[in-house]
């Protein structure tokens, strides 16, 4: 059962239904108990049923699932006919579904590359527009928010060329869409996100597994919580004022150039040296 919202009122999105896609684990499971301790309804999507069944189960009320992959433009379809037969409404698709592998940019096989674009890019319109087409487009009145979930950082990622990319179409997708669809109510918001501490995580190499919260200035992982808070606060009308925007939630990764502390220059403790003080003061 998802417990009360830590942070926000219980009736903060009554009323609404969601799409989650990749809700049946880690970060999309973890959205989904937010939504649903806010008062919305949510309907979870992904491949695996099995996965879906026991989340919609865990999570009680208000909490179903349709299985389906979010690349078939037929499944998606079936996922958003699914949810608007038993709400009668869509008000918020989250963009979760997603991933990549771990690969030096040299090694991207062309098939990966494609698999990894293919999941990204085109899972993440199709699933939009078929929302969009259904529920929204051209129907005064209608409307709902769109949260893509993508990566930070944005300065270039190590082995991650491939998603870097995808990524970046994405996010550009979330601006262009907010201006096309704007009158037709349609707000689309990306959450750029860092490094979490979730078992998917853990598919990395093992060094990149250690080393990563110590990888950025916040100096830890995201808690899955907080993403959840993320796309609560996306999902809820103040979403629609940060329509086109990207929100990076990621210990700061975004606001500098490669690992913190900087290894080049600080000391065996991390202490980064400060500069000698001018000998005189200037006149
Ligand atoms: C510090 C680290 C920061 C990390 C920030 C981000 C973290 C996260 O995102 S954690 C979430 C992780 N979750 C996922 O990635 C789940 C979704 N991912 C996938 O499903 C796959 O990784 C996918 C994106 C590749 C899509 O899978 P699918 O379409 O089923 O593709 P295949 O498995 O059939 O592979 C196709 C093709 O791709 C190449 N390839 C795939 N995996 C690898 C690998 N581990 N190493 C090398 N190459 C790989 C390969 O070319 C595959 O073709 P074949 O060789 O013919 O199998
Ligand atoms: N964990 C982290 O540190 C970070 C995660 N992210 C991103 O956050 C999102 C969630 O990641 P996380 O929860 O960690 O990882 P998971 O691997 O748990 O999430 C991926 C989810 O997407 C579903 N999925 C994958 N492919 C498809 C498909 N073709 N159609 C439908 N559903 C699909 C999976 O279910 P199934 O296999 O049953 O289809 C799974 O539930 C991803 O986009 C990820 O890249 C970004 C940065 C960091």
């Amino acid at each position: 059962m998802a417990g009360p919202s830590e942070i926000f009122r219980p009736d903060l999105l009554a009323g609404r239904v969601a799409i989650v896609t990749g809700g049946g684990t880690n970060l999309g499971r973890q959205a989904t108990a937010e939504l649903l301790a806010c008062g919305a309804q949510v309907v979870i999507a992904g491949r695996r049923e099995e996965v879906l069944a026991a989340t919609a189960d865990e999570l009680g009320e208000g909490c179903s699932y349709v299985s389906g992959d979010v690349r078939e433009r037929a499944d998606a379809d079936r996922i958003v006919g699914g949810a608007l037969d038993r709400h009668g409404r869509l008000d918020v698709l989250v963009n979760n579904a997603g991933g990549q592998y771990f690969v030096p940019a040299e090694a991207i096989a062309a098939k990966g590359w494609r698999a990894v674009m293919r999941l990204n890019v085109e899972g993440t319109m199709t699933m939009t527009h078929a929302v969009a087409e259904a529920a929204w487009l051209g129907r005064p009145g209608a409307g709902g928010t769109v949260i893509n979930v993508t990566v930070s950082p944005h300065h270039g990622m190590p082995a991650m060329a491939h998603t870097g990319a995808a990524r970046a179409a994405v996010e550009a997708l979330t601006a262009e869409l907010a201006e096309r669809w704007r009158e037709d109510g349609v707000a689309l918001v990306a959450a750029a996100i860092g490094r979490f501490d979730t078992e998917s995580l853990r598919k990395y190499p093992e060094i990149v597994v250690r080393q990563a919260a110590r990888s950025v200035p916040l100096q830890r992982l995201g808690r899955m919580q907080e993403f959840a808070w993320l796309v609560a606060f996306l999902a809820s009308p103040v979403g629609h004022g940060l329509s086109g925007t990207t929100v990076t939630l990621d210990g700061a990764a975004d606001n500098w150039w490669g690992a913190w502390p900087p290894e080049l220059i600080a000391d065996d403790e991390g202490t980064v040296p400060t500069e000698a003080r001018r000998a005189e003061p200037p006149a």
